[in-house]
């Protein structure tokens, strides 16, 4: 996992705009009539409405989906009390985690004030901007008093994420470790160092969930804190023990758990050594813990260790909780975040660390088969599935538990919200899915024998996408999958080698033959071929055994361009096909083509690839609007390169009028229509928002889709299939385990369509 220098973290927070986080606005205000809306005389009409049922304040101003964090910086991360200023960094990283997880949006509020009465009028007079209350890294024992009385007098969700996120996620951690280390709760010997905000919460909440409060020893600043120690504040007292120990040396010892939320580096390996058999360490102090991962790791091989660093296994942070409980709560109107939502918020994590891990994850982390154990206990913190479990569970607890305001109506409907609150890219493809999942296909996945394709025919198979087909050697694929943690309960396997399928490989040999009589092959050489997966796989399409393919172009002895085309055939009036692939940009969603077939595409070549387009476009249910790419604008150059395309243009103007085309143009002609318009006054996209590009070649539609996913500027689907008759779908070696489902989908769904023509 990459590690983290000062100089990097620096010019992170330096780079561009200073800081991590700006406002965007959600509505028009282009026009005069966009600002009298927005602003005076308009706004005084929800500002009136408002006035009368203060409910109305959800409807008609971002208050739902605001969070406030508000920290006075007295104990921030385990840096200390560095002043409100200079916490500013973390809250405003906080407010990035919200949105980014979320969808929240949150501000950061820095307090420079220390008097806990002082801050809770402050907060109370600004809690009617919010939906709700974050306190972060306000030192114990001012932020219990500061929480406790905030939660009475505001009737919006209010939270300490130090207390109780910390206690949930690390609640999650404890129970998943037990498990592993195949201890009960109820036994254990627990021992807490750090009394403060985070340490007293986290304890509260253990004993919660089972664990004996004569078994918890608390340590802070001074040692063991003991029943007959003066000056205990009431947090402290209710923890503090009985038993003849002084040093935190001595309470490690024989300890089953050990939970730092104090300083850096106050463990060592000796108490490491002296604890119980298969012990649990939680060194969560922030930046630094307790003690080094590595170094608590090295002590001895039956430990389970976790800190609050993302740069090593098993991460204990607040963040796999907060934006989800947020989300949760004011999604359901919720006047607080009470037990019962904690508690269910504990379960769905800790539940979720238990489910096999999609590769997006693995992908995000560099690593390959992250699977339930002793160094993954708890979800990644970019696991996208926290928000569509954790929320939910939270939103369900607290309409159960009658603190709902607006319960949730309909589950379904509140999962699909959640889902597209991930962006539009998810939301063009779930429809995609949903309307496969109607008359689920059967699709042939011809390489069972890598981890993505595997693992996303499970995926498809599981969401009721189709009815999928996996080509390759049973043992070979049963194995991966138990590594991988798969159930195969609902893909069927083929094995095209196996003796079994002897007559079926006759069969299509003597179909592929004949298809290919005059393309050298004999019976026996199209024999040969069916023991290749791909060549198997699309003459199970072509014979209607199966409904669609995807192909992999890593298969031994891969299919070429012409051999496709010979077994499945192009479509009528077609001499082309083509590949689109479907960019997701923060600036919408485009369509790019030819991706991947035709490296010598010329006038008649580009001409079927537009009009292929146009078809594939409207499949998506959006209206083509297409620019024909160049170098040069309307006849600027007379370069081969550019009349080419100019005379593709022509012909598609000629004989297709119906399409919405032009060019040939530059590509920021192309994607900003005022400047094309008021520069070529007569194109004939004028005042059309391009969404089509189709690049003069393959080398440049290949290039800036790669080019724009490595930089990190959009998401990519594809390569989708155009032009041939049935659907036959190519991926890649490199294609992730979403992009492989993507592309199921989409064949999935072109078989339907195909169908009913
Ligand atoms: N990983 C995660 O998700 C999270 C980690 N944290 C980390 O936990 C730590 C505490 O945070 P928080 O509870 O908000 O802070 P507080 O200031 O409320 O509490 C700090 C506590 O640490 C105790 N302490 C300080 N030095 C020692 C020591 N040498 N030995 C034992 N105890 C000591 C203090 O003792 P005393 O009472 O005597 O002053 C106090 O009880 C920080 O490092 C923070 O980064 C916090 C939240 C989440
Ligand atoms: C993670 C966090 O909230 C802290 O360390 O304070
Ligand atoms: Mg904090």
């Amino acid at each position: 996992m990459s590690k983290v220098t000062k100089e990097m973290a620096l010019d992170y927070h330096e780079e561009g705009k200073p800081g991590k986080i700006e406002i965007v606005p959600t509505k028009p205000y282009a026009s005069q009539h966009d600002l009298a809306l927005a602003y005076s005389p308009g706004v005084a009409y929800p500002c009136l409405e408002i006035e009368k049922d203060p409910e109305d304040a959800y409807r008609y101003t971002n208050r739902g989906n605001l969070v406030g964090v508000i920290s006075n910086g007295t104990a921030v991360l385990g840096l200390g009390d560095i002043g409100a200023l200079a916490g500013k960094p973390v809250m405003e990283g906080k407010a990035l985690l919200f949105k980014i997880f979320a969808g929240l949006d949150a501000f950061d509020i820095e307090i420079n004030e220390k008097d806990p009465d002082k801050i809770i009028e402050i907060v109370k007079a600004i809690a009617p901007t919010f939906g709700g209350i974050n306190l972060e890294d306000i030192k114990a024992p001012e932020c219990f008093k500061i929480e406790t009385r905030l939660k009475e007098e505001c009737d919006i969700p209010v939270m300490h994420d130090d207390q109780h996120g910390t206690a949930i996620i690390s609640g999650a951690g404890l129970l998943n470790a037990l498990q592993i280390q195949g201890k009960k709760i109820g036994d254990i010997r627990l021992v807490v160092n750090g009394a403060g905000a985070a340490a007293i919460s986290c304890t509260r909440l253990y004993v919660a969930l089972g664990v004996n409060p004569k078994n918890v020893v608390m340590c802070d600043s001074k040692g063991v804190i003991r029943a007959d120690r003066e000056g205990l504040n009431s947090q402290k007292r209710e923890f503090a023990t009985t038993r003849d120990l002084h040093t935190l040396q001595e309470a490690m010892k024989d300890a089953d758990v050990f939970l730092g939320l104090s300083v850096a580096d106050v463990v060592t390996p000796e108490m490491v050594l002296s604890m119980a058999p298969r012990p649990i360490v939680f060194a969560l102090a922030n930046p630094n813990p307790e003690i080094a991962y590595d170094l608590a790791m090295q002590t001895r091989d039956d430990i389970i260790v976790a800190t609050g660093r993302s740069d090593y296994p098993n991460q204990i942070n607040n963040v796999i909780g907060f934006p989800y409980i947020f989300r949760g709560a004011l999604d359901c109107g919720a006047t607080a975040i009470n037990e019962a939502m904690k508690i269910a918020a504990v379960h769905a994590i800790a539940d979720l660390a238990k489910e096999p891990v999609p590769s997006v994850v693995d992908e995000a982390y560099g690593m390959n088969n992250i699977t339930f154990g002793r160094e993954y206990i708890l979800p990644k913190a970019l696991d996208p599935r926290l928000l569509l479990c954790v929320a939910p569970a939270v939103a369900k607890a607290a309409a159960q538990s009658g603190i709902a305001r607006r319960p949730i109506p309909d589950w379904a409907a509140y999962q699909t919200k959640l889902r597209n609150l991930m962006g539009d890219d998810g939301k063009m493809m779930r429809h995609i899915s949903d309307l496969a999942k109607q008359t689920p296909k059967r699709v042939v996945i011809c390489e069972g024998n890598m981890d993505n394709t595997l693992r996303a025919a499970v995926r498809v198979a599981q969401e009721g996408v189709c009815r999928p087909v996996v080509l390759g050697n049973e043992e070979m694929i049963e194995k991966r999958a138990a590594r991988l943690g798969l159930s195969l309960d609902k893909v069927e396997i083929v094995n095209p080698r196996h003796d079994r399928e002897a007559e079926t490989r006759e069969r299509y040999a003597k179909i592929l033959a004949s298809k290919k009589a005059r393309e050298g092959f004999t019976f026996n050489f199209a024999l040969d071929k069916m023991f290749e997966r791909s060549y198997f796989g699309m003459m199970m399409v072509e014979t209607g055994d199966a409904d669609a393919c995807l192909a992999s172009t890593y298969s031994a002895g891969e299919a070429t361009a012409s051999d496709v085309v010979s077994i499945i055939g192009l479509q009528d009036g077609y001499s082309h096909f083509a590949t689109m692939h479907i960019l997701n940009t923060r600036k919408g969603t485009f369509f790019i083509a030819d991706t991947a077939v035709n490296p010598d595409a010329d006038k008649d070549a580009l001409v079927d690839i537009a009009r292929l387009a146009d078809h594939t476009v409207r499949f998506f249910a959006q209206e083509p609007v297409m620019a024909m790419l160049s170098y040069s604008n309307f006849g600027s150059s007379q370069h081969e390169e550019a009349t080419m395309v100019a005379a593709a243009v022509k012909e598609l103007h000629e004989k297709y009028p119906s399409l919405i085309v032009d060019g040939e143009m530059q590509v920021e002609y192309a994607l900003d229509t005022k400047l094309r318009d008021e520069t070529y006054p007569f194109n004939t996209l004028k005042g059309k928002c391009v969404n089509t590009l189709i690049f003069p070649n393959l080398t440049a539609a290949n290039c800036t889709g790669k080019m724009l996913l490595s930089m990190g500027i959009g998401s990519i689907v594809g390569p989708i299939q155009m032009g041939l008759k049935k659907p036959v779908y190519f991926t890649n070696s490199n294609a992730s385990e979403q992009e492989i489902c993507d592309l199921v989908a989409i064949a999935a769904l072109d078989a339907i369509t195909l169908e009913r023509k």
